[in-house]
């Protein structure tokens, strides 16, 4: 990924830099290409003003040359005398000493009397060729010109020779040749050629400066060797890459000669060729320098971001012993930084969370799960060094009314005192101290058998027994102590566990402060086979063994169905059929029923839910325990469980035995309390076995009174029984409450009932317990029979 990035950078890098490169190189080659054409155009232009006057300047000194020769006595007597051999001797070495190709004297008759070279291809060889130029130097006392002599291009010049009138002419002519071309190159700086121009011979270089292949471009562009008449010769005659400037020098009906100068725009632009390398030079320099250094820099950011990216991924496989690797000054570093203490916050959170998911936050001491883990340990040590082990189980006395009427951080405080002195009391390294939740402490004592462990319970019991100073107030704490030992009491901790809550229960119930496990705890020999379903029971729970039945009661005013309680039975996978009544009790005992009446409600919430989803607005009766409103945690599961199964807390009753109030009033009211408040409706079951004062009734928030079955069976036979029930009724009516009798198996039971007022009925004589199933038959049956009242059935 961060590589991709880094070619990303380098690729756009470079490209950028060949365009901003090309464009340059174009601009700058386009530049060079005006300014050289200018240049040539200007050079052209000056040239062809210095050749005029050189060729000026030339014609001067000639002429010159040439008038020394008529003033030279020996050829006016020689032409005086018609001697014509010193005529041409005086012209030859004339002549020679002034460098002229040809000499010739001429009559004032136009007719040649001594010329150096006779001349080829003449019509006439004493006919001097070219007569105008005589008459131009008549009138201006001399002439020149450039001709054809042959094929050649000569410079003539024409002086007259005087005594002291003119009496002949003398022709001087001067070769244009290759070397006049030079010089004329050089001081032009330009290319110069002489072109000469015969009629059907076409156009020929005399001389030039241009190379073979110059010369033979030349030619080719000068036009076809047809032509009868001299073409023009156009600016542009050699293309683009030429500049040029042409001059006829002399023109004559056999011919004509003309000066071409020229340059060519390739060489000039040529002149720029060096700086066109050291701009390619400097361009591929800055490319390969812009490329490798984009590669350092994209390196230099994608190696530590790909550093980053690794230590990120070592973060999030947990592994923070290792920092981010590179420290640097930039943002990089500074990025490098702020991981690195993220890291640190971040291992110090998890340190903190696992601390916090093994202990518990309040007072330090190792939580339920850490408890565990290390009775499950020690068990196995044990095991292998047959050794004891014993485990502790704590309940505080008067917790609750602590936290009540003092506030929870008074109790927090009083949990925090407690778990110090567990720390004080217990000196061995070995032994865990833990709270299990609430006001709910345990010890583990590996090594100690159940009297060293008792031991133990006396000297924490003792620790209690000192008050304790919160807030200025003293406090009592008192605690309740079970004790279960390996492996006399059971090698599983469940098992252990659960033995030590009974012998905490026991301990609680006889106010001993402290009791170790024992099997008498089980008052019916039969509890023998129910204390073997401890660990079955809870796998009861988990595999769905329990199931729910469902009892109607009938509402005697309306005559309707309008609720129905819901009863456990468990479906056991080998033993069958259990009822209620064999493993309920147990289950109180261990504590194991907190868990049964989760599983319960859970089903009767749903139940009901889907029975209102229907159109079935039946209220659903649900049994409470002693332990369960021994449970701070009771009323915020519920709440979830309702919120869960989106039902309302009116759809229910609670039902609550007289016995759970007795144990431990002030716990059993705040719980009951608290499921008021949240919307339940609570009922008394079994009224009238139980202790409760009346007073204590007072102070529950029940609004229905349930008649123990055992009245309402046998009532129709023990005018006792019936006493109790008109008593009960009279006094739940008197005191706002509605009643309901169970157990009403006969007609005669049902009128009795109605007859004194009893407000809902439930027992076999109206239907038996059901499945859900079943009973939607049997209210579809009743209904069908009946109307939608069941009063007469
Ligand atoms: N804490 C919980 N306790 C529960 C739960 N489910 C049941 N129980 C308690 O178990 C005891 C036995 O219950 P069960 O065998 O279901 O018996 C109930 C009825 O079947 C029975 N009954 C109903 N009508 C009659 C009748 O006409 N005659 C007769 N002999 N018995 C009848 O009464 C039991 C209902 O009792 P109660 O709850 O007091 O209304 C029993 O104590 C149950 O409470 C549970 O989920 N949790």
């Amino acid at each position: 990924m961060t590589r991709f990035v880094a070619h990303q950078v380098i690729v756009f890098v470079a490209l950028l830099l060949v365009a901003i490169q090309l464009v340059t190189l174009l601009a700058l080659n386009w530049a060079v290409s005006e300014n050289a054409r200018e240049s040539v155009r200007k050079e052209v232009d000056v040239g062809r003003r210095i050749f005029v006057r050189v060729m000026e300047d030339r014609t001067q000194q000639l002429t010159t040359a040439a008038s020394v020769l008529t003033s030279d006595f020996g050829l006016r007597q020689a032409m005086m005398s018609g001697d014509q051999a010193t005529i041409v001797s005086a012209l030859s070495n004339h002549g020679a000493r002034i460098g002229a190709a040809k000499m010739m004297l001429i009559g004032l008759d136009r007719r040649v009397l001594g010329e150096t070279a006779a001349q080829d291809g003449r019509d006439d060889p004493l006919r001097f060729p070219f007569p105008r130029l005589i008459e131009d130097a008549e009138r201006k006392g001399a002439a020149s010109a450039i001709a054809l002599i042959g094929d050649a291009p000569f410079q003539l010049v024409v002086v007259p020779v005087l005594a002291p009138v003119p009496v002949a002419w003398a022709m001087v002519a001067f070769s244009v040749d290759k070397q006049f071309a030079q010089d004329l190159g050089l001081l032009t700086g330009l290319d110069v050629s002489f072109a000469t121009w015969v009629p059907r011979r076409g156009w020929d270089i005399a001389a030039t400066t241009l190379s073979p292949s110059g010369t033979r471009t030349l030619l080719g562009a000068l036009g076809s060797p047809t032509e009868t008449a001299m073409p023009a010769i156009m600016p542009d005659l050699l293309g683009a890459e030429f500049q040029l400037a042409t001059s006829v020098l002399g023109r004559e009906d056999d011919g004509a000669v003309v000066a071409i100068l020229q340059r060519s725009l390739r060489d000039a632009i040529a002149r720029f060729d060096g700086l066109r390398v050291i701009l390619l030079a400097l361009a591929a320099f800055s490319l390969c320098a812009t490329v490798a250094g984009s590669l350092l820099i994209a390196r230099s950011i994608s190696r530590p971001v790909s550093a980053l990216a690794e230590f990120a991924r070592r973060m999030e496989r947990g592994e923070y012993d290792q920092g981010p690797p590179e420290t640097r000054s930039d943002e990089l570093g500074e990025l490098a930084a702020s991981f690195n203490r993220m890291r640190l916050a971040i291992a110090a959170r998890e340190l903190q969370i696992k601390s916090m998911a093994l202990q518990d936050a309040l007072t330090g001491l190792p939580n339920r799960a850490l408890f565990n883990e290390r009775l499950q340990q020690a068990l196995g040590l044990a095991r292998r060094l047959t050794q004891p082990v014993s485990v502790l189980l704590i309940d505080l006395n008067r917790f609750k009314e602590v936290n009540d009427t003092l506030g929870h951080h008074v109790g927090d405080r009083l949990l925090c005192v407690v778990a110090e002195r567990l720390r004080t009391v217990l000196v061995r390294a070995s032994d865990t101290p833990a709270r299990l939740g609430g006001d709910e402490f345990a010890v583990l004592l590996p090594a100690s058998s159940a009297t060293m462990a008792e031991a133990a319970a006396r000297r924490i019991l003792q620790a209690f027994a000192a008050p304790v100073l919160v807030e200025g107030r003293q406090l009592d704490v008192g605690g309740s102590i079970g004790i279960a030992t390996f492996p006399e009491h059971g090698d599983d901790p469940n098992v252990l566990m659960s033995r030590a809550d009974a012998a905490m229960y026991m301990a609680k119930r006889t106010r001993t402060g402290c009791a170790i496990y024992d099997v008498n705890f089980e008052a019916e020999a039969e509890n023998h086979n129910r204390l073997s379903l401890t660990g079955e029971l809870r796998q009861a729970i988990e595999e769905n063994q329990l199931v729910l039945h469902y009892q109607p009661r009938l509402d005697l005013a309306s005559g309707a169905i309008t609720g129905v309680e819901a009863l456990v039975r468990w479906q056991h996978p080998v033993r069958g059929f259990i009822p209620p009544d064999q493993f309920v009790p147990f289950a109180e005992q261990t504590g194991c029923i907190r868990e049964i009446t989760q599983w319960v409600a859970a089903r009767a919430f749903a139940q009901c839910a889907q029975w209102h989803a229907s159109g079935r607005a039946l209220q659903v009766s649900i049994n409470l325990s002693a332990r369960d409103l021994l449970d701070p945690e009771l009323p915020q599961r519920c709440a979830a469980l309702l919120a869960g199964h989106g039902a309302s807390p009116q759809w229910f009753l609670l039902e609550i035995t007289e016995r759970a109030i007795v144990d431990d009033p002030a716990r059993a009211i705040e719980t009951v309390t608290r499921l008021h408040e949240m919307g339940f409706r609570l009922s008394i079951d079994d009224f009238g076995t139980g202790y409760s004062s009346l007073a204590q009734l007072k102070r529950l928030p029940v609004a229905e009174l349930k008649i123990d079955k055992n009245f309402v069976m046998d009532m129709a036979r023990d005018a006792d029984d019936m006493t109790i029930v008109r008593s009960v009724i009279d006094l739940a009516h008197n005191m706002g409450l509605s009643v309901v009798a169970e157990g009403v198996e006969t007609d005669e039971a049902r009128r009795l009932l109605y007859d004194m007022g009893c407000d809902h009925l439930q027992g076999y004589q109206i239907c038996s317990p059901l499945p859900a199933a079943q009973l939607e038959q049997w209210l579809a049956r009743t209904a069908a029979l009946h109307g939608t009242t069941a009063k007469e059935a």
